[in-house]
């Protein structure tokens, strides 16, 4: 449903309102054109016809003509280049950006400095969702009196360390071989070797081969982030990047970060045997989540569980384990940045007088991700990094130090920090895609879920309540929060997993959704329905309408619909008061 209107400001530009919120403009060639406008709350859609304007369908890239730029950056002669795009870096990002310029016909190439797939086939989403699938069922397995409830009985679990490793070994080189080999059966040129860019269409990689492109994309991604004073030696003080490998299940491990990291590998070690505790710079556990999916999640994931937790400090200083000695960690008060205590000290002093004994075995620091982008020649381009993250436009247009746009160059994912998630990374590439291929396409962030993998899972997407209520006191709107429990749901029930949430957040003015946030069983592949009403604009008393099969826990979100009080009952209301 799109209400549209258009009108003709003059014989060069066309602005077009409508409802939609993923705003595609026509496409333009000059680079300096301004891709998507947003003003008085409506999506403008400009088609701004400076010189030539083409909707670009490019033929499949074996008819493909030499590519000639529209006009050098230098205003030097159009000059042909080796392929239409560029992409330095094959992690998710790159992949997704390659698959969709390959099906536009675009020629592509694709440069890797390292093992191709990047962090979410080697060491991340894949090996972890594989050692998340063992502790789902260790837990299940161990959980007597769940199993009891069904009438099972079943004798003591165990498992085999390496066996797990294997597993989630295995999944990575599966998913890295199906990875590269869907780049190669679609003709994406795979050139091995460190890329830096030269200059503008010029990129460098490996020793010194030169290659040309029309648009070059950075998909570089990101690295583990390790705090000054933390000093990781891979055995004892891990990241994510060596805890993957499970080379060993400590008794007790020291979490630092509570994000997602730390939760999603909390579930792992505590599913495994070990003792966890949570060492976190703010005030409360899980702070990037909603607050009330965060108290509800720590009631179930945290408390019932063989986790302790200190909030509100920093682990400013963190050494291995040496010469029969344990692992120690130093903590700092958040707020008044005076040292608070060793871990070890607490325990020995009786505060954690229940570990007075025992030593932490290993720290895993999960304090987030920065990006890599050094050695990448961005001072080629004149392009100056924010804290390692390359600055990218609305539209992933990198962005130089006198706050212009680089023609012909985009980052994508991790490496420009907007959103680092993997479904992220390649939806941005596949909106580059779209616009070097002339179709300008704005993708709107506050559609894209996120989901924690713990048991049970913890999703989401859009605002959580406090960002809608402080956008909607800037903004002048009310703010309506409608809640449904697992607990009320068949499907939940039968699995014995009533134990969740789903909250909705929405205008009760006019049905839209600003955000929803779930804990409960399968909550990762539950949020989708609410990210694509998102994405399409869809409002509440739209999908309220929408028929959900018997007994399924997509019901929870038809209740949750159907919660909603909207004072606005018309279908249209949504675009009108946008
Ligand atoms: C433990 C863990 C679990 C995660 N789980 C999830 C999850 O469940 N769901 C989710 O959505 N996200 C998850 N993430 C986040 C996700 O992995 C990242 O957001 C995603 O990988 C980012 O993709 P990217 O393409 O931007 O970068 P990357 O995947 O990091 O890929 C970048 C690639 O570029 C290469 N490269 C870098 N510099 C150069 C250069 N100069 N020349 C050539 N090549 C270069 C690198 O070698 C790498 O292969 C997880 C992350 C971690 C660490
Ligand atoms: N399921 C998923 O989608 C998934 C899974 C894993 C990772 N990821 C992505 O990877 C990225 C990194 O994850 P992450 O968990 O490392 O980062 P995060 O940003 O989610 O959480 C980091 C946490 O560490 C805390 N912290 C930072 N420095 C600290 C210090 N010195 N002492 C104590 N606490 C400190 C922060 O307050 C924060 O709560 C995230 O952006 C996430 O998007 C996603």
């Amino acid at each position: 449903m799109q209400a549209s209107v258009s009108l003709s400001t003059s014989s060069s530009s066309l602005i077009t309102a409508r409802s939609n919120k993923a705003v595609q403009c026509a496409a333009v060639t000059s680079a300096t054109t301004s891709c998507n406008l947003r003003f008085c709350g409506l999506r403008i859609e400009l088609l701004h016809f400076t010189g030539e304007h083409r909707r670009v369908r490019l033929p499949s890239r074996r008819v493909l003509p030499p590519i000639s730029a529209a006009l050098s950056t230098n205003g030097s002669p159009p000059q042909s280049f080796d392929y239409d795009l560029i992409i330095i870096g094959a992690g998710v990002g790159g992949h997704g950006a390659a698959l969709h310029a390959v099906e536009k016909g675009l020629k592509t190439a694709i440069i890797e400095g390292d093992v191709m797939g990047g962090t979410c086939v080697n060491r991340g989403c894949v090996p972890s969702k594989a050692l998340l699938a063992v502790s789902g069922r260790m837990r299940e397995l161990q959980n007597e009196h769940h199993l009891k409830s069904f009438g099972l009985q079943v004798a003591a679990a165990s498992y085999d360390r390496q066996g797990v490793a294997d597993h989630a070994n295995n999944l990575a080189s599966k998913i890295r071989g199906n990875l590269t080999n869907s780049l190669k059966a679609l003709g994406v040129d795979i050139l091995t070797g460190f890329g830096s860019i030269l200059g503008p269409h010029k990129v460098k990689y490996g020793k010194d081969s030169i290659v040309t492109a029309k648009d070059i994309i950075i998909a570089t991604g990101s690295v583990p982030f390790v705090p000054k004073g933390i000093e990781v030696d891979g055995k004892t003080v891990i990241t994510s990047d060596h805890a993957l490998k499970l080379e060993f299940v400590p008794d007790w491990i020291a979490i630092v970060g509570s994000g997602y990291i730390g939760l999603e590998f909390s579930d792992v070690y505590t599913a495994l045997g070990s003792e966890v505790t949570f060492i976190e710079a703010l005030d409360q556990l899980m702070p990037g989540f909603d607050p009330e999916i965060s108290k509800l999640a720590q009631r179930v994931l945290i408390n019932p569980r063989r986790i302790d937790y200190h909030t509100g400090v920093f682990a400013t200083k963190i050494t291995p384990a040496k010469d029969g000695k344990p692992v120690t960690i130093e903590l700092t008060d958040a707020k008044t940045k005076e040292p608070k205590d060793t871990l070890e000290n607490l325990f020995e002093s009786g505060i954690a007088s229940k570990r007075l004994s025992m030593a932490v075995d290993a720290a895993l620091i999960a304090t987030g991700r920065a990006p890599y982008t050094h050695g990448l020649g961005l001072e080629n381009i004149n392009v100056l990094t924010r804290r390692g993250f390359i600055p990218v436009d609305e539209c992933m247009r990198v962005i130089d130090a006198n706050g212009k746009m680089v023609p012909h160059l985009y980052c994508i994912g991790d490496a420009n920090g907007k959103m680092m998630l993997a479904h992220a990374a390649s939806a941005q590439g596949i909106s580059v895609v779209e616009q070097v291929c002339g179709r300008d396409h704005v993708l709107n962030h506050l559609s894209i879920p996120a989901a924690c993998f713990t048991h049970p899972e913890i999703s989401m997407v859009g605002l959580t309540e406090p960002q809608a209520r402080e956008k909607a006191q800037e903004e002048g709107f009310e703010v309506s929060v409608a809640k449904t429990s697992f607990k009320a749901n068949t499907k939940a029930l039968a699995e014995n997993e009533g134990e969740g949430l789903a909250k909705l957040i929405y205008r009760p003015d006019n049905g839209e959704i600003l955000g929803v946030h779930i804990f409960g069983l399968h909550a990762a592949d539950l949020i989708h329905e609410a990210s694509n009403a998102i994405a399409m604009g869809t409002s509440i008393q739209d999908i309220k309408f929408a028929v959900h099969a018997h007994p399924t826990l997509s019901e929870v979100l038809d209740e949750l619909y159907k919660a909603a009080k909207v004072s606005c009952e018309s279908l249209n209301c949504l675009s009108n008061a946008n």
